[in-house]
């Protein structure tokens, strides 16, 4: 069949599956199909890991990796050589991820990154995939994805928990105003460079930054671009605790499983006492946000900063 247009994701992702395969013989196909369903349905049935090809009834992802174990769904960036940068794709999987997490039988969800980085931020070759409609269309697009996503985030409705286990930047760092807890590495760092990259804050910070640490600290942050360290985050505010590297995976994994043996609906409902009020502004802050930057995209300033790191010129 034809190659499936660029924003088709799921049949693009299939389209691209299928053509891996090559040349492969649909007996041997289908032998592989049905030694990798059996090799997960004889897998341990407290942990279960979704992979391509699970007939379970579960999602698919390319970049994410999700596991289910011990009351905690947890949901992590799985791009490492690109340092966890948030393609278009994985914008889509973690949006599927959230949503099949906020129905799934855990009482927690936690996001973290695989590698050195928790995640560097939207990806930047993401505005090189130019639409028929033109660079005007892909602001447009763009600026719907965005407003989705951080609307699935806004939305979410059981405790969900950031696990930032290594530096941070741009949207990774901003949608953490709408988590419930942060925990970090103290080998994190939290770095928001809108204005080095001709761009506007999003994920809500501009509202829950200036709430959280108080508006002249969220302006050396979202307008400035000053990067902060794990203390500074933590003491602004912005992150919950503080854990020492070496020891940062054994101690919060053991505080989140003794969370989640919590009352789940108590948990809920105690989000949503703590949340809902703010729920009506926040859509409405995203929304706007959203929209400002589909016009920041198009300005001069943001394809030149762009463009510079794109071409190895620039880095943060
Ligand atoms: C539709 C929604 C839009 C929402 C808008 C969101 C706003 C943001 O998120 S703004 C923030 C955007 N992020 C950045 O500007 C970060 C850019 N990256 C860097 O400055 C550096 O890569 C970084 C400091 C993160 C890491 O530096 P190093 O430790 O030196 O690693 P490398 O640069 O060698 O990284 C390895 C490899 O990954 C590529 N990479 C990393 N981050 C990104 C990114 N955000 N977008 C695209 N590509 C990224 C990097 O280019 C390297 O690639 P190769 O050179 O090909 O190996």
């Amino acid at each position: 069949m034809p190659k499936p247009g660029v924003f088709d994701f799921i049949n693009k992702a299939k389209w691209d599956a299928w053509n891996a395969l090559g040349s492969l013989p649909k007996e041997t196909a289908r032998q592989n199909y049905v030694d990798l369903v059996s090799s997960l349905t004889s897998s341990s049935e407290s942990s279960t890991q979704v992979k391509p090809g699970a007939d379970r009834g579960q999602q698919e992802y390319e970049n994410l990796v999700v596991t289910s174990e011990d009351g905690i769904t947890k949901i992590m960036f799985n791009r490492p050589t690109r340092k966890n940068a948030i393609s278009t794709q994985m914008y889509q999987e973690i949006m599927l991820a959230l949503k099949a997490a906020s129905k799934d039988d855990s009482t927690i969800t936690v996001v973290t990154g695989n590698g050195d980085y928790y995640c560097s931020g939207n990806d930047l070759a993401n505005f090189t995939d130019i639409p028929p409609g033109g660079v005007e269309e892909k602001a447009k697009q763009s600026a719907i994805m965005l407003r989705d996503f951080v609307g699935t985030f806004i939305d979410f409705p059981k405790p969900l928990v950031a696990v930032v286990n290594g530096p941070a930047v741009g949207i990774s760092v901003t949608i953490l105003g709408l988590f419930d807890a942060v925990y970090a590495s103290d080998r994190a760092t939290f770095h928001t460079p809108f204005s080095h990259l001709g761009l506007s804050p999003e994920g809500c910070a501009s509202y829950t930054f200036p709430k959280i640490m108080g508006p002249a600290k969220a302006t050396e942050m979202l307008i400035f671009g000053k990067k902060l360290t794990a203390g500074e985050a933590c003491a602004q505010g912005l992150v919950t605790e503080v854990f020492p590297d070496s020891t940062f995976q054994k101690e919060v994994w053991t505080r989140l499983k003794a969370y989640s043996k919590l009352p789940p609906n108590s948990m809920r409902i105690s989000k949503q006492v703590i949340r809902n009020m703010e729920k009506e502004k926040l859509h409405a802050v995203n929304a706007e946000e959203s929209s400002v930057l589909q016009e920041r995209w198009l300005s001069d300033e943001c394809i030149n900063a762009t463009m510079n790191f794109l071409s190895k010129k620039a880095k943060l």
